[in-house]
């Protein structure tokens, strides 16, 4: 089983975001094969709108996960998928390795150093309370930085192809967090593996009915991300 890297921030345990750094989680092989199967993936870039105006998000998504997990992402509804056979698998090896437990799994690609993820907190109602979350990197690196909410401090991280960053709870209780754009770098891949409480809106059903609605109103307009 993989072992986690403490990581030092010169901060005390007390003050660190609750996360477990696994560098090198996924072999060469694994990184590559899987980077071949994400190539088949249906990305897409919803817009979302942001005081008054639609604007496509700066970063395409999938979201993959069981029957009934449909997800509300960015002010988006988005339908549940059915897994890809190496996402799948990746989703064992947590489970098998970690005893991490998912049912979804996130997939954003950064088609370039201009393409980022706004601060947030992955703090959705339709993740099951108390989950955690595991992020795993696949392509260029790049900087994950964090923002304690009640401070406005920031730490950051540099995340490198392979690695697996758990985000334990309450970490998105107490912490945003963010990928800001980063001249110059190329494609990168990332697997956020979350657990959702089934049914959550609704039976979902699989088949072509695929992509993105617009959520109901009221939720739209406060998010950057
Ligand atoms: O790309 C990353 O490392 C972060 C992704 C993320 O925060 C998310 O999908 O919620
Ligand atoms: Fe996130």
């Amino acid at each position: 089983m993989s072992k986690g890297v403490q990581l030092d921030f010169g901060l005390g345990d007390a003050e660190l975001p609750p996360m477990t750094y696994i560098p090198g989680f996924l072999d060469q092989a694994r990184q590559d094969a899987l980077w071949a199967e994400a190539g088949r993936y249906p990305f897409e870039s919803p817009s979302i709108r942001v005081y008054g105006k639609w604007h496509p998000i700066p970063r395409q998504q999938v979201w993959f996960a069981d029957p009934g997990c449909d997800y509300v992402y960015s002010s988006l509804l988005v339908k549940a998928l059915p897994w890809p056979p190496l996402a799948a698998r990746l989703r064992a090896k947590l489970e098998r390795e970690l005893g991490f437990v998912s049912n979804g799994v996130l997939v954003n690609r950064y088609r370039s150093g201009e393409d980022a993820m706004g601060f947030h907190s992955d703090d959705e109602p339709e993740l099951v309370p108390g989950s955690d979350i595991a992020s795993i990197t696949l392509g260029a690196s790049r900087e994950f930085v964090l923002k304690d909410k009640l401070t406005g401090r920031r730490l950051s991280l540099v995340l490198n192809s392979g690695d697996l960053l758990l985000m334990h709870h309450p970490m998105q209780q107490h912490w945003q967090h963010g990928l800001p754009r980063c001249k110059g770098v190329g494609e990168r891949l990332n697997f956020t593996f979350r657990l959702l409480t089934p049914g959550f809106h609704g039976t979902a059903i699989h088949g072509t009915a695929s992509g993105s609605a617009e959520r109901p109103a009221k939720l739209t307009g406060k998010i950057d991300r």
